[in-house]
């Protein structure tokens, strides 16, 4: 079992690290990892993490920064990504933190860091334990901020 890890220089946050860091502590599994420039060089890296490194899943990390032109790369990357999973069969785990989401650089490095660690988790259990994403199903579950839960009537 190998899971790979793309990040960027872009981030103002060192995603990469934080997720090696988290798989370690939830399974024994190899790890390989690579950096890019930006989330528009994401989607190739990960298709060659899955086809030349042998990489059973992949999480894709970036952050896109807060103007008009960050955000139509985000979108355009995000497509990369989806694109590189349906040709390679394999989960991408999408982890973009999306700098005007925090309302500053503290808030931010925190999303970040509990983002990544919790995508981490979920590409554990999507690789190594799919029954405990099953158990979750319908919980509302949110990445970074707090759950939403489930909705009552
Ligand atoms: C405008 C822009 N915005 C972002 C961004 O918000 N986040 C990010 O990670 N990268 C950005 N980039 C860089 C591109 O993703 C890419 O690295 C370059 O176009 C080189 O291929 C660009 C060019």
């Amino acid at each position: 079992m190998k899971i790979g890890i793309v990040d960027t220089t872009f981030s103002r946050v060192n995603m990469g690290a934080m997720a090696v860091d988290e798989i370690r502590r939830h399974a024994s599994v190899a790890v390989e990892r690579i950096t890019v420039p930006g989330v528009k060089d994401l989607p190739v890296a990960c298709k060659k993490m899955i086809e030349e490194r042998a990489c059973d899943i992949v999480m894709a990390l970036g952050m896109p920064g807060g103007v008009d032109k960050d955000k139509m790369c985000a979108h355009e990357a995000s497509q990369g990504l989806i694109k590189a999973q349906l040709m390679t069969n394999t989960h991408i785990i999408e982890v973009f933190v999306h700098e005007d989401e925090a309302k500053n650089e503290n808030e931010l490095a925190w999303l970040a860091e509990r983002r990544t660690r919790e995508h981490a988790v979920n590409a554990v259990k999507l690789v190594l334990y799919p029954e405990a994403l099953v158990k979750e199903a319908g919980t509302g579950q949110r990445q970074g901020f707090d759950d939403a839960g489930p909705a009552r009537r």
